[in-house]
């Protein structure tokens, strides 16, 4: 396991700019096989701040993303800051298991596309094994045209510590597939808290770097060395079957969607008083108050952030909403009633 970052640990906290050249820099791939990057880590861990990172950055490179939302609708394509010919998003499953013939599809049609990526990023949904990733893109059709470049895993300092035991499972997962761990969110933690997270969950060998909104230089990330990880399963059917039973045993999920306006400070109380099973809900919102705009909703635990987003592109604006919960059931009829109770009704 080696990086340029080495084991040290240090806070970026500086946003970069959007690229300038993108429009310009010319459709030509580098000659081999395409390098990957895949993002992984917890719901809400931070996966998508750290592929817009990546994408406003100037470092020149041309990305293709690939998104996976485990809900069924697609989320995370509307918050990604790329363009439609750039982004796929693969959605109502998961890439480690049930869309895996997706992910490879996308994998190829991205690779082969007009748009030309220098580099992939896969973004993994937070409830994914990325040993089914890995497995899949070191399979004998897709590593002859793609390489797996580094293994990127998110951790939320402020929730990592809430996480229930068959959720730590996954989590642990997730981390020991990494190449590069990225300690998020640490503007939420005090010093001791960051401490006792790193004795409990990082293992010592890790390279780990502190991060607030995911923001760390493209050329750090370019730098990854992957390893692979021995105790990964590298048989694909043999992976499959631990994640389907981890998904349908696990977690659960409500996807909703309304093109009437809804009230905003409804949505506000709704998202704060969510039942306990819930441990992530995102989406955006056509909202009564400003209809001209996105609203983003974003609830990673018990935090709920509503903030203003990009005008309405689209001529039927709609409110779109994903909710995940632990356990089979996430009380779908209680928070679809009270979603509907914040419509506008028409008069
Ligand atoms: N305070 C704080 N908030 C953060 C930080 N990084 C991300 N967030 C917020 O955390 C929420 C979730 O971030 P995302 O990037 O959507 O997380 P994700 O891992 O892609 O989420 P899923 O794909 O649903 O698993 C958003 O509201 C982000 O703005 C951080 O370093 N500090």
């Amino acid at each position: 396991m080696g990086t340029q970052a080495g084991s040290l640990l240090k806070t970026f906290t500086g946003l970069f700019t959007r690229s300038q050249n993108r429009e310009s820099h010319p459709a030509k791939r580098k000659p081999g096989r395409l390098p990957v990057y895949i993002i992984t880590g917890f719901l809400g861990s931070g996966k998508t701040t750290c592929i817009n990172q990546i994408l406003n950055s100037t470092s020149g490179e041309r990305f293709g993303v690939i998104v996976n939302d485990f809900g069924s609708i697609s989320i995370d394509k509307e918050l990604i800051n790329g363009t439609g010919d750039q982004v796929i998003a693969l959605e109502n499953g998961c890439i480690c298991c049930s869309l895996r013939n997706n992910l490879s599809e996308a994998v190829t049609t991205l690779g082969d596309s007009p748009y030309g990526p220098d580099i992939l990023v896969i973004e993994a949904s937070g409830v994914a094994d990325p040993a089914g990733i890995i497995s899949l893109l070191e399979n004998e059709d897709l590593k002859k045209r793609v390489r797996i470049a580094g293994v990127i895993c998110l951790m939320d300092a402020e929730e990592i510590s809430s996480v229930s035991w068959i959720m730590s499972h996954l989590v642990k997962k997730q981390i020991r597939s990494a190449d590069l761990l990225l300690l998020n969110k640490v503007d939420r933690v005090s010093e001791s808290k960051k401490a006792a997270i790193r004795k409990e969950w990082i293992p010592l060998d890790m390279p780990i770097l502190e991060t607030v909104y995911a923001a760390i230089p493209v050329s750090l990330i370019l730098g990854i060395s992957h390893t692979g990880t021995s105790d990964l399963p590298s048989d694909g059917e043999h992976a499959d079957h631990h994640h389907h039973e981890d998904h349908d045993h696990g977690f659960s999920t409500l996807s909703w969607t309304h093109n009437s306006p809804i009230r905003l400070s409804c949505l506000q109380a709704l998202m704060k008083n969510l039942p306990s099973t819930v441990i992530r809900a995102k989406g955006i919102a056509y909202s009564s108050e400003f209809p001209m705009q996105q609203i983003i909703i974003q609830v990673v635990g018990k935090r709920v952030s509503i903030t203003k987003g990009q005008p309405w592109i689209r001529e039927n604006p709609s409110t779109e909403l994903t909710f995940i919960g632990v356990g089979k059931t996430i009380q779908i009829g209680e928070i679809t009633t009270r979603l509907e109770s914040c419509l506008v009704k028409p008069a």
